[in-house]
């Protein structure tokens, strides 16, 4: 079979809130009668990101009620390091029922390296019948200018004076480095948040990483003429071992085991949103929390409050109420370094004002 009868595979990658499932919803509301399956993963108990989805109508009919194959949500663990026992089976499934699929979407967790999933893409069965399309890396350029992937960023630079003879190389970076190295196309988000002088340092930050041929474009919350990202035929399954990596197949890539990266879920009763998005605020200021996404139940609301807080930057809107024999409950995960789940979880549970 030729690459062009292959169902091609988009794998969108980039760091925790980049903006992978804002790009991914604009895919999919203007996928114009393409037949996408969906594959989201997560890192962290919560199947946040489906369900965000799922609230957009995606993966479910139009009375609202879940559709069997579009959307497939691996939230056990990294995907990188599941590639045999999550990703394998979803593929072989929807290889299965390639007459009713035209593309495959695929949005690893923040933490994921893209380059082990791009090899499972050699594994005869799935070579047979797919092909990757593209690696997509989508890259926030605030966060970026301000430093958060740079080598040695403040706190690095504080450990290595205090331990010089310690290997302290910043973790964020080398996830940065290896995202962008099997990148065949980068996607620029939060242009609106950015200067142009940090436009044009994050470029080139990025044109140091990724190869001459690899296009950088921009996307204003997510969206982007779908040409772009779509059809790019880049077969990236047959180059993917001419990409460098920091971490490796094997014994290699078994030691980027996530140690380096805690996740807490918390969950609460009923809230008060100035009072919840407060602490959050302070519990940023205070920890290495990178990332902050979930729902969250507010005694005087019928619907859900979706909160998503990425460094200082909180977003929060509604998503759709409450169903009817649904609990409403405050569900958050929290990603960062060396967080002290029992101190964050107590100010949290502080929060509570009481159910429903
Ligand atoms: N201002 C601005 N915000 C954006 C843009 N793109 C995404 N966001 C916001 O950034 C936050 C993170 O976006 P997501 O699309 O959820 O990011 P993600 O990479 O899927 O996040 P994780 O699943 O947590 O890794 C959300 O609050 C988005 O609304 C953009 O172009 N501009």
């Amino acid at each position: 079979m030729t690459n062009s009868q292959k169902i091609p595979a988009t794998i969108v990658t980039g760091f925790l809130g980049s903006g992978k499932t804002t790009l991914l919803r604009h895919i999919l509301e203007n996928a114009g009668g393409r037949r996408i399956a969906v594959i989201v993963n997560e890192f962290g108990e919560l199947g946040i990101d489906g369900d965000i989805l799922r609230s957009c109508g995606i993966g479910c009919d139009d009375a609202g009620n879940e559709t069997q194959g579009q959307l497939y949500e691996l939230a056990n663990g990294c995907l990188c390091c599941t590639v045999q026992e999550e990703f394998y089976p979803v593929m072989r499934e929807l290889i299965a029922r390639r007459a009713d699929i035209d593309h495959i979407l695929i949005e690893t967790s923040g933490l994921a390296l893209p380059k082990p999933l791009v090899q499972a893409f050699n594994w005869p069965e799935i070579k047979n019948a797919c092909t990757v399309d593209a690696v997509i890396t989508v890259v926030d350029v605030p966060a970026t200018a301000a430093g958060q992937f740079a080598a040695n960023p403040a706190a690095v630079d504080a450990q290595r004076k205090q331990d010089p003879n310690l290997d302290h190389e910043s973790p964020l970076h080398e996830l940065f480095e290896d995202q962008l190295m099997s990148a065949d196309l980068v996607v620029l988000s939060k242009l609106d948040q950015a200067s142009a002088a940090d436009r044009a340092k994050v470029e080139a930050i990025v044109r140091e990483e990724v190869p001459a041929q690899v296009k950088i474009v921009a996307a204003d919350h997510g969206k982007i003429d779908l040409g772009v990202v779509l059809g790019l035929f880049s077969a990236s399954e047959d180059t993917i071992h001419e990409r460098a990596s920091h971490h490796g197949e094997g014994e290699e890539h078994d030691h980027h085991d996530h140690d380096e990266f805690d996740s807490i879920v918390v969950k609460l009763p009923v809230v008060e949103r100035d009072a919840l998005l407060e602490r959050l605020a302070a519990l940023v200021a205070e920890h290495a929390i990178y990332r902050v996404k979930g729902f969250v139940a507010l005694a005087d609301k019928p619907m859900r409050l979706v909160v998503h807080g990425v460094g200082t930057r909180f977003d929060s809107y509604f998503d759709r109420r409450w169903a009817a024999g649904e609990t409403p409950q405050t569900h958050l995960v929290l990603i960062g370094h060396d967080l002290d789940a029992v101190r964050i979880t107590a100010e949290l549970n502080a929060l509570t004002v009481g159910a429903l």
